[in-house]
């Protein structure tokens, strides 16, 4: 249906002249396209005779074609749509604030209100959960009252939560500030990809909504960087924390009382000609007949094809365009969380520790430098996905990030099978807790060791994974010797409970170490390494393509429901996976977990590889239609991606370039 609409479209001379530059550089194939039942066909146009004999007498060619360009650049990118994508863009570093800032705040937390484990966990998934409800319920939200309330009522939800955080005085109203923070959280993710694509011109989509994503992670940096600096206000620092994100959120809601609605909900709603006044406003002084024609006919056909009866989620499972979008949409999503990122997010500060990392400051302010790899990275993403596109990008930052994996996993292999013996079993002094020293010394005689090591472990690194343990050792050279396992201090995880580690202070002059996270290991820069790695590869691609994509793979009647779909899963396995990753650990260990993202990794590799079709550069109108074909066909279309064909209509007659000037046809 797209594919009538974007036939009957009319083009200026102007733009014409602009896509004629546009195209030089590509090769066309026509025939294996139409073979390919493509069915955006671009122009394949090259340098006219008339633009050839322009040019002929003044500068040349290739002048005339760049002044056409900037112009016609300039003419589509009015200052406007760019204020508009960064006031929505708050919303996505709200979401990162407020994810990423509690890492910190509970350590202060913990201590002032005596927050048990359960709290705590309580405290961190609450706000997640509460994302994954509102994201899904966003969708109705979205479609009935529109992107711009949705929005507001964000920004409202976040102020409010931030302000009950930052004044409240016993765990209860904590929770309930969380679950309200959450709440922004969830309908600001599934909203503002959604608003921005539909506000952007499509040369500049994939641009200003990876722009969200780089605000997400901007928020994840600044958190990190407000962690380190309050850590040392023991207490109350932790309102500080959590109430600082009211600022943006109030910015955003008084920004967002004077922006506009998404023309394209207006013109679903029938209010024409409120739409045309927006549309022409974000357009600058280009014409926009074809644009707003093109969403009006889009619109029209889709009633007709699909109707308008029963749940749009029904109604987008029973028709194969949307069938096929919503499983790419939410694949992507689910692939993005399964790959781990937000367990390096959430403990990157632990895995530094287990990677050697002794000192808790130290440990949260090199967290900081992993959330700032995160975030100029992304950057390299909004550079990126313009020019190679989101198939490549998406394909190529999966497979570093796959390898990325296997190197963390590696590297605690190694770390695993040079961890340190344990050496002696310390004997607890009456009524302490002895569980840990089940970590045993090795047994040598076989026939002990059947009995006793077959339940009992021996190594630091058994000891390590065991949340209620730390390892108490000395050194001799690059040697570790006299090493037990012993609980470790509840209240200050620096220390032991009791025996030679239980004192802080005294292990400089009596030689002694004390490790708690992890274990005294030659290895522990490959930890360094792959967490780098990971964060280098995943961030242009995998962080912020799958809400691109998201954004832009539906028509407009499934859009809203679209997003709420691929979003709830990507909250939903944002705590699976977030939740699970230290019982993970206990039962597969460190290593066993990586190995297992990495193999998610892969699989995902596979289906990006064979469903995630190009959609660069095309209108939203026209992507319906690359999911027209069975599922999972893209990886052999692939090849169409650089093909410009197009069959122009100018000012209503029918030219294709190629039966005219076939020799300027590249
Ligand atoms: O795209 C974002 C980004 O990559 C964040 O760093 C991550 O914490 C989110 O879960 C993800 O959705």
């Amino acid at each position: 249906m797209s594919r009538k609409a974007s036939e009957n479209v009319e083009y200026t001379l102007r733009s014409l002249s602009s896509l004629m530059g546009e195209r030089r550089r590509k090769q066309p194939e026509p025939d294996a396209a139409s073979a390919a039942g493509e069915c955006s066909l671009l122009a394949a146009a090259e340098s006219s005779t008339s633009l050839q004999s322009a040019g002929a007498g003044g500068g040349g060619v290739g002048d005339l074609e760049r002044a056409a360009r900037r112009q016609f650049q300039q003419d589509e990118t009015p200052a406007f749509v760019y204020v508009v994508a960064v006031f929505s863009a708050l919303g996505g570093f709200l979401f990162g604030y407020d994810t990423g800032v509690v890492s910190g705040a509970m350590l202060l937390l913990k201590r002032q209100l005596s927050l048990d484990a359960l709290w705590q966990e309580l405290l961190v998934s609450s706000t997640v959960g509460a994302a994954a409800v509102s994201a899904l319920a966003g969708g109705a939200l979205n479609g009935v009252f529109g992107r711009r309330a949705a929005i507001l009522l964000a920004s409202a939800l976040f102020t409010a939560g931030s302000a009950v955080l930052a004044a409240a005085n016993n765990k209860e109203t904590l929770l309930a500030g969380r679950l309200v923070v959450g709440l922004g959280i969830g309908i600001a993710s599934m909203t503002v990809p959604v608003y921005i694509a539909e506000v952007s011109p499509p040369n500049l989509r994939g641009r200003l909504v990876t722009i969200n994503t780089l605000f997400i992670t901007g928020g994840q940096f600044f958190a990190s960087v407000v962690d380190g600096a309050f850590s040392y206000l023991q207490k109350d620092g932790w309102r500080y924390m959590l109430g600082l994100a009211a600022v943006p959120a109030v910015i955003q809601f008084f920004g967002f009382l004077f922006l506009p609605e998404s023309p394209r909900w207006l013109i679903q709603k029938g209010q024409t000609q409120k739409a045309r006044r927006i549309l022409s406003q974000m357009r600058g002084n280009q014409t926009i007949d074809e644009e707003y024609d093109s969403i009006k006919n889009n619109i029209e056909e889709e009633e007709k094809e699909v109707g308008s009866a029963g749940p749009v989620i029904c109604r987008m499972l029973s028709y194969p365009p949307t069938r096929r979008a919503l499983i790419v949409g939410c694949g992507l999503q689910m692939f993005q969380q399964l790959s781990g990122i937000n367990t390096i997010m959430y403990y990157s500060a632990t895995i530094l520790q287990m990677s050697g990392v002794e000192d808790d400051r130290l440990a949260i302010w090199l967290a900081s430098v992993t959330a700032f790899t995160n975030f100029i990275f992304t950057l390299v993403g909004v550079w990126l996905v313009e020019k190679v596109g989101r198939r490549k990008l998406t394909f190529g930052s999966l497979a570093g990030t796959t390898v990325a994996l296997i190197i963390l996993a590696l590297g605690f292999v190694l770390s695993a099978q040079v961890s340190p013996r344990i050496t002696f079993k310390p004997i607890a002094p009456s009524g302490q807790n002895a569980t840990c020293t089940r970590y045993r010394p090795h047994i040598k005689d076989p026939s002990q060791r059947r009995e006793l090591d077959l339940i009992f472990q021996c190594y630091c690194n058994e000891c390590m994974l065991d949340p209620d343990c730390g390892f108490c050792y000395k050194m001799n050279k690059s040697t570790v010797i006299d090493s037990s396992c012993v609980p470790v201090n509840k209240a200050s995880t620096n220390e032991a409970a009791w025996g030679r580690c239980e004192n802080e202070t005294k292990f400089k002059t009596e030689d002694i170490f004390w490790a708690y996270n992890f274990c005294p290991t030659p290895y522990s820069w490959t930890a360094l390494l792959g967490l780098i790695l990971y964060l280098v590869f995943f961030a242009p691609g995998m962080g912020p393509m799958p809400w691109t994509v998201n954004s832009e793979i539906y028509p407009l009647w499934a859009r809203s429901t679209g997003n709420a779909c691929s979003s709830g899963i990507n909250w939903i396995f944002n705590v699976l996976v977030s939740l699970t990753f230290l019982h993970t650990a206990e039962y597969l260990t460190y290593y066993g977990a990586f190995f297992l993202y990495a193999g998610f990794a892969a699989v995902g590799l596979l289906f990006i590889y064979g469903c995630l079709p190009e959609t660069k550069g095309k209108k939203l109108e026209e992507i319906e239609s690359l999911f027209d074909n069975r599922l999972c066909t893209c990886g052999t279309s692939d090849s169409d991606e650089g093909r410009y064909i197009e069959y122009i209509r100018v000012k209503g007659s029918n030219y294709h370039l190629s039966d005219n000037d076939a020799s300027d046809v590249e």
